[in-house]
């Protein structure tokens, strides 16, 4: 299954370099390893925001809702979910 997901970043201005970089870091990590597991197969910048467009390709929302929720930064998002189906217009290869 298919999701798009909009994640907006909020870090409050005045929290710790430290912990800043230590959350970054921590946040990379864990969502490389989600990217070469296959189930984050997209993650884009929008673009002048710290914010991302990203397609998690996942089995259900539950576990969809399980990877956001071990997101390091998830304490400091705003997200967004939409479910995507099968465009009927869609040109199947093959
Ligand atoms: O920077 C972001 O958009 C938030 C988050 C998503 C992946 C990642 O490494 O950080």
């Amino acid at each position: 299954m298919l999701f798009h997901v909009r994640m907006d970043v909020h870090l409050p201005p005045d929290l710790d370099e430290a912990v800043r970089a230590d959350l970054i870091a921590r946040e990379k990590a864990y969502s490389q390893r989600l990217q070469r597991a296959g189930c984050w197969p997209h993650l884009w910048r929008i673009a002048g925001e710290y914010a991302n467009y990203s397609v998690f390709d996942v089995g259900s929302i539950d576990e969809l809702h399980d990877l956001l929720a071990g997101l390091p930064l998830f304490p400091y998002l705003t997200v967004k979910v939409t479910a995507l189906a099968t465009h009927p217009s869609k040109v199947v290869a093959g």
